[in-house]
């Protein structure tokens, strides 16, 4: 039997490929959801061992929906990181193809491919409207549905060639390196072929409100064991202004003795520790590049 694998849908976003890729489909069955939320929930109530969502983008920076879902909404431990290339293209209806881009009035995709390519936006279409759904594959899905309209969508190749449509620009994201950092998480499991190019942890640290320097104390913590953070976050509570949850991702598994040292230490000067995850680190270049998606799969 095949292990069930969540990921935001439909078929052909960005966060497909990184399922696929970290998922091989020989041993997993991968599953479209309609939302982050909605990936999260399934993994948190049992409905699918794994789950996978974006976290990071290195434009437009964090998914913030799914960082607040992961503190407020669901209790699931983080298993794996995956570093994904994101093309971006502006695709359209075949009927449209060889349209202006100034006859187009609308554009569709998903809040962070969007800001991914805002300049570039402004210059080819200024006049068009932006319309936000939940996914890119979303967006393409939208665009093909609708070949009476003058609009197009951003999104990846893949959602392209999956729904039908045309591409009328490749590469349109304002910075040219631009990598996406997907999770997976539910249930410990080891990638069956690629090997890991590093550890992480990831922590959600809860400062005390009447401790001046407490996140001074915090990062000294773990400089003192000479511990690398890759990432601190914040992001509010949602409980009174000014109020921080901070994400910190340590290059070091829970059980490094440093790190061990390190957390105690964070606990001792009144900090809230949840430990999210500890998990090994993948890229794309190293985990291999799963065939297209194509209709049938
Ligand atoms: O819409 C998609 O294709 C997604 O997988 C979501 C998502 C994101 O939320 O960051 C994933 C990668 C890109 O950064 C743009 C969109």
């Amino acid at each position: 039997m095949r292990h069930p694998v969540a990921y935001l849908g439909p078929r052909g976003t960005f966060t497909h490929e990184a399922a696929r890729a970290l998922f091989p489909e020989t041993d997993y069955q991968h599953t479209p959801c309609d939302s982050i939320p909605d990936v999260l929930l399934a993994v948190d109530r049992g409905e699918f061992a794994h789950g996978v969502v974006p976290v990071e983008n290195a434009i437009e920076g964090s998914v913030n929906l799914t960082l607040d879902w992961l503190v407020h909404h669901v209790d699931v431990t983080l298993t794996a990181e995956l570093i994904h290339p994101i093309n971006q293209n502006l695709m359209t209806h075949p009927d449209h193809a060889h349209w202006p881009l100034s006859r187009f009035t609308r554009v569709l995709s998903h809040p962070q491919a969007v800001a991914q390519c805002r300049s570039h936006l402004r210059e080819a279409l200024p006049g068009a409207a932006v319309s936000y759904v939940d996914s890119t594959a979303e967006a393409a899905r939208r665009v093909a549905g609708h070949p009476e309209e003058a609009w197009v969508a951003i999104g990846p190749q893949s959602s392209g060639r999956l729904y039908g449509l045309r591409i009328l620009e490749s590469g349109i994201q304002d910075y040219p390196n631009n990598f996406t950092r997907f999770i997976s998480v539910g249930r410990p499991w080891t990638h069956p072929t690629a090997a890991a190019v590093g550890w992480k942890t990831t922590l959600l640290i809860t400062l005390p409100s009447d401790f001046p320097g407490a996140l001074h104390r915090v990062l000294a913590s773990f400089a003192d064991r000479k511990i690398n953070l890759s990432r601190i976050e914040s992001r509010p509570t949602k409980k009174r202004l000014g109020t921080y949850y901070f994400f910190i991702d340590a290059e070091e598994g829970l059980d490094h003795p440093g790190m061990v040292k390190a957390v105690a230490d964070v606990e001792h000067w009144g900090c809230q520790v949840r430990r999210l995850g500890s998990y090994p680190c993948y890229t794309f270049d190293k985990i291999g590049d799963p065939r297209p998606v194509d209709n049938g799969r």
